[in-house]
């Protein structure tokens, strides 16, 4: 086995973060589906989406450069009735993660585990059932308050749940820490709404209101290597004053905050693959993304090797300050026109 590869900026590729569909049962205002657009359309399995068998040949192509962790994503990754055939398959070195919107978890969450998935993230934007509604555009927070529920009692821990911050989730925050704080098994990622590829900017919320507001409240603060995250430890309502708080007593709250942000890029280690079998370098990128073709061994390999050789941070490298301190292209990824333009 090789070690990780690394791209020219010194970033290791440690990860990947695989979407298995652009399907979804959702339809939430401001999804970026991995940066492939539209969620909505139809239910139906579509013939363009990675079969099992490419799927599981990827990563063990990919485990032979080092790849130690696999995020299984979407668009709804529970859509895939084959998910569990892919996990059981997935090589054990890899720690297996999932990120999902939580609906079929009541019911399958043990299959899973005992398939082999480590841990879950579900998305959860709110304690109320109404503002979920009209968030998610579904009727289905009782069935994730239930997947949260099954995941934890069958060891899919630690469950993290994501909430997006921004102007409609905002006044739930507080709730959410608190019910993380006093929840055994979960921990709360509260990530930047990120506009770039969804719209709506006046949608944002200044997130360095929340570090100073957690950086108040918690016990103790670490740092997270992936992306230079910062982590907030909880207290717990029946925590001992003066006690160390873990997850024993508390919870712990993680601020992903990508926007604009070199530092999140800087300590980027993932690369992403489509569920349509092309790998994209940044999420934020549409101008990155390389087919692996028929997805033989030989061409994943020198497919990824050529998407790590080209990655770049997106925030310092790719996005520039202009003279006014405004994010621009980097002259350098503008393409010279061509006589067709
Ligand atoms: N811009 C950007 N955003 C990211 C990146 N990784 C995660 N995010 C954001 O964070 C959201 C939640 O990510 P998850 O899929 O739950 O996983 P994670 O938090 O990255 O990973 P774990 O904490 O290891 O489970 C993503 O959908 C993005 O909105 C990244 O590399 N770049
Ligand atoms: C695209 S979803 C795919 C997995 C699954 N359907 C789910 O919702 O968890 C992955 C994550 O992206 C987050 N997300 C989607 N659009 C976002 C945006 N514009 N800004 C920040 N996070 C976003 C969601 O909250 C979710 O946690
Ligand atoms: S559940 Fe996930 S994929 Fe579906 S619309 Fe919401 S954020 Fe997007
Ligand atoms: S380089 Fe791209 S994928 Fe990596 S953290 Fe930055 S925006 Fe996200």
């Amino acid at each position: 086995m090789n070690g990780p590869l690394a791209d020219g900026f010194g970033r290791e590729v440690t990860g990947v973060r695989v979407s298995l569909t652009d399907r979804c049962n959702f339809d939430c205002v401001y999804c970026h589906n991995e940066g492939l657009g539209d969620t909505r359309g139809p239910m139906e399995p579509d013939d363009n989406e990675m079969t099992a068998d490419d799927v599981v040949r990827f990563l063990e192509v990919v485990e032979e450069f080092g790849v130690e962790k696999v995020k299984f994503t979407g668009g709804e990754p529970m859509l895939r009735q084959d998910l569990e055939a892919i996990i059981r398959r997935t090589p054990d070195s890899m720690e297996t993660s999932m990120t999902t919107n939580g609906t079929f978890l009541p019911g399958r969450a043990e299959d899973l585990r005992e398939a082999g998935l480590d841990r879950v993230n579900v998305s959860q934007d709110a304690i109320d059932p109404e503002a979920f509604a009209a968030i998610t555009k579904s009727g289905a927070y009782e069935q994730v308050l239930e997947g949260v529920e099954a995941a934890v009692a069958t060891g899919l821990t630690p469950v993290k749940l994501n909430m997006v911050v921004f102007k409609h989730t905002a006044g739930y925050v507080e709730g959410m820490v608190e019910h993380a704080a006093n929840n055994d098994g979960l921990q709360l990622q509260l990530i930047e709404y990120m506009p770039e590829l969804t719209g709506h900017p006046e949608w944002n919320i200044d997130i360095q209101r929340v570090h100073d507001w957690l950086a108040d409240i918690s016990a103790r603060v670490e740092h997270r290597e992936m992306h230079d995250r910062t982590r907030y430890w909880i207290a717990g309502d029946d925590a001992a004053p003066g006690a160390r708080i873990d997850a024993s007593n508390g919870g712990m709250v993680e601020i992903v905050d990508p926007v604009e942000n070199p530092t999140f890029c800087a300590n980027c280690h993932r690369v992403r693959v489509t569920h349509e079998g092309y790998l994209k370098g940044c999420l934020n990128r549409n101008d990155d993304l390389r087919s692996m073709g028929e997805m033989s061994r030989d061409a994943i390999r020198e497919t990824f090797r050529e998407t790590v050789a080209n990655r770049v941070p997106f925030y310092g490298e790719y996005m520039v300050r202009d003279d006014n301190d405004e994010w621009v292209v980097n002259d350098a990824y503008v393409s010279p026109p061509t006589a067709a333009d």
